[in-house]
Order: structure tokens, then sequence, then C-alpha cells
């Protein structure tokens, strides 16, 4: 699977905005906007108690202490511990008050994920790797409620505590607040300097974990290829790679941050130690109280820890604006609108294709369409095999009976229906499909088969005799029977087991139209022969495709269609087929043209069976 990497779903301009991306998390936001900002309001309240200190402490140096009273300093140091009491208390409610809230819109904002990944269609998760997309629904859900908790509260909180906190030492010493005040400008340039560099780290480290979340998942998935040809030492080698690529990515990020971080704090130290000198000047000539410099320099501290958070939570927005932007280019990608006809006044007639055309979006420019003009017709009742040279478009064209794919010209009815106008739902009742590779699902072999039932569900009876007409004996023999579990947690099933499983998942819904994808490849002879006859009984109904690479498989069919160079080159009985078809001939003998008449002899003692 091909999927947009870091260098496809990097941002357009660098200068994308941290605040527009983040905006959009409104919606989200909107339903706990009074608890996040009932938060601030308290967060603002416990900051402004580490700021009323140094007034108390003015008070006590300039009182009690000066009048050695030690009743008054008592005092002033219960008020201090007081007021420290009072601010955790309040940095306690804070959290409380956010912590359930923002768990919530994690939920939902997943939710919403899903489901419009469930919507859209296969050609973007073709597209996509799945570590991209796994990345998305966890790490950066992660981040954006992080901030909703910590940054976004913060930004505000430490930007008032600054505001009231310069109020304060612009009261008690305008000159000093004058100096301290000094370092904002150059801080704010720098900051925006930080704020373009870090965005772009940002942006990368969070595709690079993604794109190793893939790597990650294809070598758990595909641990027995690995192991068979032994390409563990490749894997960790390119797993190595990943992640010194990551790791590079993250001490740049670092770095970033700590020369901004050294910045942030030098310049206020510089200030500080400024207005130390200066202030204790003013007091040496008598124009300042010693009560007044302490409190002075006791509030230039407390507004150090609201000034130098400003960085990383500036680090922390970007992040999270990255977080956001990756999460909202998966929920712009338009889902296919859906139509809502329901194919209603249908009449029998089986399955049409005309002029059906039909090229995969990431198809590489100026080549060919795989399917050029498609014609074919499939009785009511009736079963075609489709048979062709490997990769001559058989899987595409079945996929474009149940919408998986949309063609790109002609249409396909059912019944005299087109296929555009029959909303998702009514199709998938209408249209079963078993594919070559079954994937089942972490589920029960019964919530598996029942799976293809829609949205009317399958009883016992359903299940059972969907079972037995795939041959699904095995499943009688299995621990729990029809309640063990199997798929990727459960039980570990032969390919030919599943493929029976998926079969009886296809036709446990009695469809009207059949779409079978070489479903019987791996199945012995002995027990194909078995699904086959049980299978004659369910197409005896259905109108199907069958793609068939083998003549056991084409014996199922009515009539054969060949497909060929994007046509439909011949269609007829597999008699006619063998007589008429060169390259018939040649498919089914396994693909040796030069004995085309040998071939033909043996095959039609095959079609005698
Ligand atoms: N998602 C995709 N995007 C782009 N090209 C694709 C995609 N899937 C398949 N193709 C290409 O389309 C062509 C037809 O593939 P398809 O699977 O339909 O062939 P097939 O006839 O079923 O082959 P086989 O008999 O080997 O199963 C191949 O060249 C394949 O590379």
């Amino acid at each position: 699977m091909t999927s947009p990497t870091s260098d496809t779903t990097a941002p357009d301009s660098p200068h994308r905005s941290t605040v527009h991306s983040l905006v959009r998390l409104w919606p989200y936001v909107r339903p706990v906007r009074v608890r996040l900002a009932v938060s601030a309001v308290v967060a603002v309240a416990a900051s402004c108690m580490s700021l009323f200190i140094p007034l108390v402490l003015k008070w006590m140096v300039d009182g009690p202490v000066q009048d050695r009273d030690p009743g008054g300093v008592w005092l002033g140091g219960g008020l201090v511990l007081l007021l420290g009491l009072l601010e955790a208390g309040l940095f306690g409610v804070r959290r409380w008050l956010v912590a359930r809230p923002l768990a919530g819109v994690e939920a939902a904002m997943r939710k919403d994920l899903y489901e419009h990944l469930q919507r859209l269609p296969v050609d973007f998760h073709d597209r996509w790797a799945s570590g991209q997309l796994l990345s998305r629904a966890t790490m950066d859900l992660q981040i954006l409620r992080m901030f909703l908790a910590f940054p976004l509260v913060f930004l505000v909180v430490n930007g008032a505590t600054i505001l009231i906190g310069f109020a304060i030492l612009f009261t008690q010493a305008w000159l000093l607040g004058l100096v301290l005040l000094a370092p904002a400008v150059p801080l704010m340039i720098l900051c925006s300097y930080f704020e373009t560099s870090y965005a772009l780290a940002a942006r990368r480290a969070q595709d690079q974990a993604g794109d190793l979340a893939t790597l990650v998942e294809e070598s758990v998935l595909g641990i027995r290829i690995i192991k068979a040809f032994g390409r563990h030492r490749s894997q960790a080698n390119a797993f190595r790679r990943q992640t010194r690529e990551l790791w590079d990515t993250e001490i740049h990020k670092a770095r970033l941050l700590s020369n901004i971080w050294a910045v942030i704090m030098t310049l206020p130290e510089i200030a500080i130690g400024a207005a130390l000198v200066i202030g204790s000047l003013q007091v040496a000539d008598h124009k300042l109280s010693a009560g007044t410099l302490v409190a002075f320099l006791s509030t230039a501290l407390a507004l150090r820890w609201p000034v130098e958070s400003i960085g990383f939570l500036l680090a922390m927005s970007n992040e999270s604006a990255t977080a956001a932007d990756r999460y909202f280019e998966v929920r712009d990608t338009p889902v296919v609108s859906d139509t809502d006809g329901t194919g209603a006044g249908a009449r029998p007639d089986g399955i049409r294709l005309e002029g059906v055309r039909f090229r995969y979006p990431d198809a590489p420019p100026h080549t060919a369409e795989l399917l050029r003009g498609i014609d074919l017709h499939i009785r009511p009742g009736e079963t075609m095999a489709l048979v062709g040279a490997t990769g001559c478009g058989k899987t595409s064209l079945t996929a474009l009976l149940p919408r998986l794919h949309r063609a790109t010209g002609g249409r396909i009815t059912l019944d005299g229906v087109d296929t555009a106008e029959l909303s998702g739902d009514r199709l998938r009742e209408l249209v079963a499909v078993a594919f070559e590779e079954p994937t089942l699902f972490s589920a029960s072999v019964r919530e598996n088969v029942a799976m293809g039932a829609g949205p009317a569900g399958a009883g016992e009876e359903d299940v059972r005799r969907a079972l037995a007409v795939a041959q699904c004996d095995f499943v009688d023999a299995l621990p729990q029977g029809l309640d063990t579990q199997v798929g990727e947690q459960g039980l570990s099933l032969s390919g030919g087991q599943r493929q029976r499983l998926a079969l009886a998942r296809a036709v446990v819904g009695r469809p009207q139209f059949l779409v079978l994808d070489d479903p019987l490849s791996a199945l012995d002879v002995h027990t194909e022969a078995l699904v086959e006859a049980a299978l004659r009984e369910v197409l005896r109904d259905t109108t199907a495709l069958v793609v068939a690479h083998r003549p056991s498989t084409v014996m199922l069919a009515d009539r054969v269609a060949l497909l060929a160079d994007g046509r439909i080159a011949a269609v007829g009985s597999h008699a006619d087929l063998l007589r008429d078809s060169a390259e018939y001939r040649y498919l089914m003998s396994g693909g040796t043209p030069e004995h085309d008449d040998d071939a033909l002899s043996a095959l039609e003692g095959s079609d005698a069976r």
C-alpha cells in the first residue's frame, strides 16, 4: 500500500497559521466551553494567589519586621501559607473541571474520524498507509486533548498573570517596571521565528512517527514472510533507519526548544538583575522603601514561571496545530455522496455492463485505461465465469459491481437499475462478495458469517445453512463451535478454512447478485468439488459473476467471459471458448500455447465431467 508520506502530507506553506489550524477544533470545544472558561478563571485566580504573596511580604518587611513585632510576623507567615494552600486547591479544582469533558472531546473526535474512514472510498485506503491513519486516530488526538487541557488554558492564564503582575509592578515602581519590560520586544521577534521553524519540525516528526507505525504494523502482520525469507535483518535496518530519522527530527526540535528556552530564561534574568541594581541604588537614595523593593523583586520572580513557560506552551501549541492539520486532512477528504435510490421498479434483467471504462485514480499518468469499454450481460439466475490473464483487470471489474470503485465511464445495471443510482445500503443488500484473500475479523465464527447478512441480520439457521454450503464442517470441531473467536486475535485457521468462512459470509444473506473472486483457490480438489456442488444449489437462484483461474471453477458457470486488453474478447460456454479462442485454451491449459491441441483434448475431457 502506498501512502502519503512525510513529503506529500507536509503543509503546502510553512507559514500556515497555528491559530487558524486550532480554531477548527471549535465545534468540538463548543459543548465544553463553559467548563473550559471556568477552569481558566479558576487558574487565573490560583495564579493571582502567588502574586499576592509579595504584597504580604512588603507589608511584613515595612511593618512587623521593621517594628520587631513577632505577632505580625506570625500573622504574615500564616497568610502566606493560606495563599499557598488556596493556590494548590484551586489548581486541583481546575484539573477536576476539565479532565472528564476533554476525554469526551477526544472520544468524539475519534468517533467522527472512524466513521469518516469507514465512509471513505476504497481508493483513499489504497493511497493511505494504515500507520498514518492509526497515528492520527491515536497520537494526534492525544496531543489535541493535552492542548485543550494545558497549553490553551495556560496561554490565557499566564498571559493574564503577566498582565496583572506587570500592573502590580508598575504601580510599585514604574521605572523598574520599564526595565523588566525591555526584553519583551526582542522576545516576541524571536518567538515568531521559532514558531515557524518549530511548526515544520513538528510536522515532520508527526509524519515520521506515522510512517514508523506503518512499518511496525507491516512487520507484525507479515512476520511469517519475514521469518520465512530471513528478512528480519533488512526489516530491522529499515526500522533503525526510520527511528534514526525520527530521532534526528526530535533532536532538532529539542535544539530549537532549548535555544528559545535559553533566551526566554536569560533575558528576564538579566532584566531582574538590572532592576535589582537600580532598585538598590534607589533604596540607598531613600527614593524607594526596602519593602517595596522586596515586593517588586518577589513579584518579578513570581512572574518568571508564566514568562518562561511561554516557550514550551508555544511549542505544544504548534504541535497541536500540526496534529489538528493532520486530523482534518483525513476529515476533509470528501466522501462520495450516497444516493437514496432503492432500486424500486426493477425488472428481472440480471447484471448488465454497458461500455464500462475504468482507470485507478492513482494509476501513472498517460497509461491506458484498465477497462476500455466492457459490454457484458449476465442473465437473471445465470452464473458467468470471468477468465483472463493475470493482471488484466478481473478483480478490478468485480470491484465495480458492489461500487468498491466507481466506473469512470459507462454504466452497470442490476435488474435494470443503474448501480450509480442505488444507495450504498441497498447495493450491499443486493450484492454479496467473497475475495480470494479472505479477511476475518476478531470476532466469533457466528459473527463473522452473520456480517454478510446486512441490517436484517441472520439467525442460527441461516448461519448453519451458509456454513453447510461452504462446507465449513470444521466449525463443529472448533473449541467453542460457532462461538470460537477467529481473526487476528482469535484462533488461526488455514487458508482454505478462511476462504470457506468468507464464502459462507457471502451467501448467508441469500443475495440476489453474487460476486466471487476466485473463492476456491485455496481448497483441495476434493473439498472444492463438495463446495462447488453445494454452491451450484445457491447459484440457482442467484445471478453471479465468478472470477476463475482453473477449469474446475469454470465448471460452476453457465457461460464464460474472456477478458483481454480491457474488453470482453469472447463470451460462450466453456466448450465454445475452448474451440474458438486460442487465448482461452492457453489460459485453461496452464500456459503452454504451443501445445494447444493436447491441452484442448485434455480440457474437453474435463468439460465432460
Ligand atoms: N489500487 C490500485 N491502484 C492502482 N493500480 C491498481 C490497483 N489495484 C490494482 N491495480 C493494477 O490494475 C491491474 C489489474 O489488477 P487486477 O487485480 O484487477 O487484475 P486481475 O486480473 O484480477 O489479476 P489476478 O488474476 O492476478 O488476480 C494491475 O496491473 C494492477 O497493478
